[in-house]
């Protein structure tokens, strides 16, 4: 009945009343099932990540936006059998809406410009950093939540587009110590597999299907592979020959088997070209197997890779030109990418590249006495006015604790309101690295 009434998983319609705490029962103090909390030292590398992702991404003139974690299931209703689509956390809420905690935020995304429409004026350049969910059995034991990182231009066609976006990931890798011997991105367009599709005379509504059911294509045997692919209705033949093509790693391999007319290779002839003029080739690589996950992309699409094998996609993206006009917007051309909290520490970790952060004060103030609580109160106002940072001692603690919260606060100095001291308006400051100690007027302290 609890799980019912708090809709764990399945969306029952019967609303029961809400599970609550009875009075003095111990709480579970974990949080749900894959969760996180973000502890002090965990906030501060994952503040360290963020800064980087937003840093980056004005670095490349984008404007940060930001959506709503709840949104209409509706939304990310796509009939292609994404994974995404079957792990999607939804409920029916309160009021019998079906609602659901955003998978990705390329969706919210669309949803903005659509309702922006006119108002906006193209391209846009927009980035966000935003906690998307999923509602997967924990049998795998794997996360519910994690935090992504998405950049997107909207209303741009060129394949420029793509590449400025790769630039902005790679000035990312660069930026924290990543290199291109660490990591790189396998490219392809799915331009490739509609025109494979096209010469099969396979009908047009099969793509994002097939894309879905290529996506797995390392994750599940090759027989599956073939088996769902023959579910679509592509002959045998027809199926044999789009794995060929699919294994093929070279743009002038590829170029034989399509002819040369075809937007795929255009557009990757033009995007391996632009690579060289952003200073990344060293980075990326044609491989006609990547599609992606995802139902809607239509053009482009890369992920970036752990060169050891060891890791899951780092972070993948690709143009998806018709999403907005599927939710009933005008024909926009889009292109994007999201980039996720988590494979991205698993490679610092074992790059051993993960930042020393520690807590950092630059003031712990404290008042010898009770009776100067509000002279502490005084200097430490001072020197945050001045755009100091304090650790105030709130309460009478012997300076032996004092000296141990310094020392776990990472204080740079001390500063003691004495008695006498304070009768000229003077403190006493000890700078704890060297030892130093000397008076000074409070105003005089910088
Ligand atoms: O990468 C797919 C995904 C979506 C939402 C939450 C998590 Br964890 N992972």
């Amino acid at each position: 009945a609890a799980t019912k009434a708090n809709g764990g998983g399945r969306s029952g319609s019967i609303v029961a009343p809400l599970v609550v705490n009875e009075e003095f029962q111990k709480i579970d103090v974990n949080p749900p099932k894959g969760t996180r909390d973000f502890p002090p030292e965990d906030m501060r590398l994952r503040n360290w990540l963020f800064n980087h992702f937003k840093e980056v991404s004005r670095l490349f003139g984008y404007e940060e936006v930001d959506f709503p974690v709840l949104e209409t299931e509706a939304l990310f209703i796509r009939k292609a059998g994404e994974e995404i689509r079957d792990q999607l956390y939804c409920f029916e809420d309160r009021g019998n809406r079906r609602v659901a905690l955003r998978p990705e935020l390329t969706p919210s995304l669309a949803r903005l410009v659509i309702q922006k429409g006119k108002s906006v004026s193209l391209p846009l350049k927009w980035f966000a950093v935003g906690q998307c969910w999923r509602y997967e059995r924990m049998t795998r034991g794997r996360r519910r939540e994690h935090y992504q990182w998405n950049m997107d231009i909207i209303g741009v066609p060129e394949v420029t587009a793509e590449a400025e976006l790769i630039s902005s990931i790679v000035t990312f890798f660069k930026r924290i110590g990543i290199t291109a011997s660490d990591v790189g991105f396998k490219v392809s367009s799915r331009k490739v597999l509609q025109e494979l599709l096209k010469k099969y005379g396979v009908p047009e509504d099969l793509f994002g299907r097939v894309c879905i059911i290529i996506d797995k294509i390392e994750k599940i045997p090759i027989d599956e592979i073939k088996k769902e692919l023959g579910f679509t209705g592509i002959s045998e033949d027809a199926v044999e020959q789009l794995l060929q093509v699919l294994s093929v790693k070279s743009l002038d391999d590829l170029e034989d088997i399509l002819g040369g007319a075809g937007e795929a290779i255009a557009d990757l002839k033009q995007l391996f070209s632009l690579a060289e003029k952003f200073g990344y080739s060293e980075w990326i690589q044609f491989d006609a197997s990547v599609v992606r996950g995802l139902a809607y992309y239509t053009g482009i699409v890369f992920e970036g890779f752990d060169r050891k094998g060891k890791l899951r996609a780092i972070c993948g993206g690709g143009r998806y030109d018709r999403l907005l006009s599927t939710y009933g917007g005008d024909d926009i051309p889009a292109c994007g990418f999201g980039f996720g909290d988590a494979v991205i520490v698993e490679l610092l970790k074992e790059k051993d590249l993960l930042p020393e952060l520690g807590q950092e004060v630059e003031n712990i103030v404290c008042a010898l006495d009770k009776d100067l609580q509000g002279a502490a109160a005084t200097v430490a106002t001072t020197l945050r006015d001045k755009g100091q940072t304090v650790d105030l001692v709130l309460e009478s603690k012997p300076l032996k604790w004092v000296f141990k919260r310094a020392a776990r606060v990472n204080a740079r100095r001390l500063v003691l309101v004495g008695k006498t001291e304070w009768e000229d308006g003077s403190v006493s400051v000890k700078v704890l690295s060297s030892g130093e100690q000397f008076q000074v007027k409070l105003n005089d302290l910088e």
